[in-house]
């Protein structure tokens, strides 16, 4: 049976993902991030899954970050699924739940739920935890402290806990994309009624103090009609004002037009470097 680590404990959103994607799977639970990614460079399970991008509160910098820094390791797939925000308390704390001093969570779920934490907790503190689950595995032990957690419905079944306000989320389409991580570029083949298409990945650092590096760098894209899907800039930790770009195409490494692009890019003294082409899927 496939290993599979994940940002845990049981019932997070990424338990979810994966959990959807690999039903037959043993999951491993690892309660960080670079922990789970970690266990796959040292082969202690065959796959990762952690959480990369929201569509409400953008990238998860500690997955991107310990990819490029720490452990770079191929993005061998992709999950995307919807999120749906809960507010949930210890049993004890039912009839009060509006008083909580504390509201426990991720700190991408406390993001997601600005606005209603803004107007019905105005002078709760938040508290962020490791993952949503942990703070609803937190708020379950320790039924004495009148605070609630926001995660989702399985981690509320799962702690014993209450719901007391449903979707929570400020805006409906709230989704996150979730990244499969493996030590071996190995190509990833789940025959599965998900799959929604294919996805390139690059990690590119412009040549210094260059005028038009960037516009060179999106044009090699351009004249190919190579589709981007996302471009970031993350700080290449080296110094003020040093950054990298990571960039999405919308397809399948190929012969020809992604080499001749990065050909290109490498021409105007850019590194490149590919994190991944895998298929990714939508839940
Ligand atoms: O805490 C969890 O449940 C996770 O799986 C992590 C995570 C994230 O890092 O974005 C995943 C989905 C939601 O966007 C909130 C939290």
């Amino acid at each position: 049976m496939m290993k599979i680590g994940y940002l845990g404990p049981k019932a997070t959103f990424t338990d979810l993902a994966v959990t959807t994607m690999f039903p037959q799977a043993e999951k491993i639970s690892y309660d960080t991030i670079p922990e789970c990614i970690d266990a796959v460079s040292h082969g202690k399970v065959e796959l990762g899954v952690v959480p990369l991008e929201n569509a409400l509160e953008g990238s998860v910098n500690l997955t991107i970050d310990y990819l490029i820094h720490e452990q770079s390791l191929p993005i061998v797939g992709e999950i995307i699924a919807p999120i749906q925000q809960h507010l949930m308390v210890h049993p004890y704390h039912v009839n009060g739940w509006k008083d909580v001093q504390e509201i426990y969570s991720h700190s991408h779920a406390i993001a997601q739920c600005h606005k209603f934490l803004h107007t019905h907790f105005k002078k709760a503190k938040y508290v962020y935890m490791t993952s949503t689950s942990a703070a609803a595995k937190f708020v379950s032990e320790h039924p004495h402290l009148h605070i609630a957690a926001i995660a989702n419905r399985l981690a509320a079944e799962e702690y014993g806990l209450t719901i007391v306000r449903e979707n929570i989320h400020d805006y409906d389409y709230n989704h996150t994309r979730f990244i499969i991580v493996r030590r071996q570029n190995e190509e990833l083949t789940i025959d599965s009624p998900l799959y929604a298409g294919d996805k390139t990945t690059l990690m590119i650092t412009l040549p210094k103090d260059q005028a038009g590096a960037l516009h060179q760098v999106l044009s090699a894209f351009a004249w190919r009609k190579l589709n981007l899907t996302k471009i970031e800039s993350r700080p290449a930790k080296t110094g003020l004002g040093n950054y990298f770009f990571i960039i999405d195409i919308d397809q399948k490494m190929d012969d020809v037009l992604i080499p001749g692009a990065i050909a290109e890019l490498e021409a105007l003294d850019c590194t490149v470097q590919v994190l991944g082409s895998y298929p990714y899927y939508i839940v």
